[in-house]
Parts: C-alpha cells; sequence; structure tokens
C-alpha cells in the first residue's frame, strides 16, 4: 500500500511540528522517539506529563474551535510562530483520548481571538474564570427549573465595578465568605440567577454581589443584533474597568464572554 503513503503523506511532510489534542499516554509515548521532532501536547489538563503543553479552557467540541484555541495559546506561549506548518492528531468520533484525525494547519498569528488572553492575562485567576465559565454552560444546559434563565457573572477587578453599579436589592453575600466552585455556591448561585441584575466576583473567586444593576458607559460598545441590555451592559463593563463578563442569554441560549469591551467567546452550552 505504497500508494496510500504517497497520498497521505503529504498531511505531515515537512510539518514544524506535531500537536496532540488530548493523547492518552501510550498514544504520546510513541512520539517521545522520533527524532528532530517538536510533540506539543494540548488539553484541559496535562494528563501525559508532556514537556510542552498548552492548557484549554474548555474541552471544545468543535474540532475547528479546539484546534484554532489551542494553536492560539501555543502562539502566546511562543511554542509555534506565524506561518508555521502543524499537523494536528485530535479525536474527532470519539470523545475519548482515542486520536482519530489528523489536520494540517498554518499556524495564523493575525486571527487572535483573545480568548488565550481570556484565561490567562485576565485579572482574575484562570481558575476562577473557568469555574465561572462551566458555572454559566451548566446554567444554559439545565435552565431554572426547565426554564431557559439569563445570567450575568462579572469577574475580577471587583472594587471598580462596585464603583460602576448600585444595588437593585439587598445583597445575599454581603457578609459571607464564600468562593466559586464551591458546590454549595454553585446551587446558590443558580437559585439567585433568577434574580434581576449582575453577580460580582473578586479576581481569587470570592462572590462579593449578587444583584448588581451595572452603570457603564456603553459608548461604541458593539454586541451582536438581537441581545439587549444585559449583553450591552456586560460588554461596556469590561471597557471601564479590568474585569471580563461571562453572558448567559435567557433567549439564544448562549454564553458569551467579553474582555475590553469586546465578545471573545461565543458557545452553545448544549454543544458540552
Ligand atoms: N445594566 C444592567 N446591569 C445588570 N443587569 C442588567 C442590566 N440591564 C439588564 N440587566 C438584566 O438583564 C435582564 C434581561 O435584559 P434584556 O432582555 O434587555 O437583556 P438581553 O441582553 O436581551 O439578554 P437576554 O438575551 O438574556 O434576554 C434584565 O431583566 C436584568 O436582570
Ligand atoms: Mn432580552
Amino acid at each position: 500500500m505504497a500508494g496510500l503513503d504517497d497520498v497521505f503523506g503529504d498531511l505531515y511532510a515537512n510539518v514544524d511540528a506535531v500537536v496532540l489534542f488530548s493523547p492518552s499516554g501510550s498514544y504520546y509515548e510513541r512520539f517521545t522517539d522520533v527524532e528532530d521532532l517538536d510533540v506539543i501536547v494540548i488539553g484541559t489538563e496535562n494528563a501525559v506529563g508532556a514537556e510542552t503543553f498548552v492548557e484549554l479552557p474548555l474541552a471544545f467540541d468543535d474540532i475547528r474551535e479546539r484546534i484554532r484555541f489551542g494553536l492560539e495559546g501555543a502562539v502566546e506561549q511562543g511554542l509555534i510562530e506565524d506561518g508555521d506548518e502543524l499537523v494536528c492528531a485530535t479525536a474527532a468520533f470519539s470523545d475519548s483520548t482515542s486520536i482519530d484525525t489528523l489536520s494540517r494547519v498554518r499556524a495564523d498569528a493575525e486571527t487572535h481571538t483573545g480568548i488565550y488572553d481570556l484565561f490567562v492575562k485576565s485579572r482574575a485567576e484562570p481558575e476562577v474564570v473557568k469555574a465561572v465559565l462551566e458555572l454559566a454552560i451548566e446554567l444554559g444546559k439545565k435552565g431554572q427549573k426547565g426554564k431557559p434563565v439569563g445570567a450575568l457573572f462579572v469577574v475580577g477587578d471587583a472594587g471598580k465595578v462596585m464603583n460602576k453599579s448600585r444595588p437593585l436589592s439587598y445583597n445575599p453575600f454581603e457578609k459571607s465568605h464564600v468562593h466559586v466552585g464551591d458546590p454549595i455556591v454553585n446551587v446558590m448561585l443558580k437559585e439567585f440567577s433568577r434574580l434581576d441584575g449582575a453577580f460580582i466576583i473578586s479576581d481569587a473567586g470570592k462572590i462579593v454581589s449578587a444583584y448588581r444593576y451595572l452603570e457603564p458607559s456603553a459608548e461604541g460598545v458593539d454586541i451582536p443584533k438581537g441581545l439587549g441590555a444585559r449583553h450591552m451592559a456586560g460588554g461596556a463593563i469590561t471597557r471601564d474597568t479590568n474585569a471580563i463578563t461571562i453572558v448567559l442569554s435567557e433567549s439564544d441560549g448562549l454564553v458569551r464572554a467579553f474582555k475590553a469591551g469586546e465578545l471573545i467567546l461565543e458557545v452553545d452550552p448544549e454543544a458540552y
């Protein structure tokens, strides 16, 4: 079957690096013996203890997104550069670590989505951003008692955010010291999400307040058509402060993230 190598061999001929998405240990081992080959592992965790690793904030069901966001992280970390030819190996038809698909991709530093910055270069700790994103996705999937709900989470730079907002009602988190990620908090947040306003969360993940009405200046902030005040306020507060926001839309069910006044990420909770 020399013929097939002639054809498919082009996929991996002369690549600058091989990029393995969430490989199993034994799969990864096979590459460590190949001479003169740069191997980069990308995944939600470094399960194989790879030397060169890029962390993904989410598993990304859509493989183009998985590859795009993963490579953006690799560019940001200086592991690859614009124009590098890469072969990306990932699992497209199995949700486990069994790799079944190769894609040849050229690294493109131009199409910078900012998702990597969202996690790694935000004021808030990456784990906090990740926990809030996961919470919003879960809330989007389940809704509140089966009905779709919306929610707005402002993460990081909490002091400044508090100065640019006002309470809509008493703050149930006033005297508490609870953090996102605590199981009890997730239950509380879900319960409170049917209430108006935004949640304010500190850099370290402390829930500072619920029921906040944000009052940023919204001049020049663009949000997708069809969305209203929640998204406008959610976008605008990230331009007035160093916070990021994660917004679950009650109307279209999508979870969006904003940073520096820009929409950075848009995911469908049903895909996770
Ligand atoms: N400035 C604000 N600060 C905090 N919360 C807000 C603000 N403006 C609106 N909200 C919240 O968003 C809710 C929905 O408002 P609206 O329908 O205008 O937003 P939207 O962007 O269309 O979001 P959705 O897609 O969820 O409907 C309001 O009921 C309120 O709880
Ligand atoms: Mn609306």
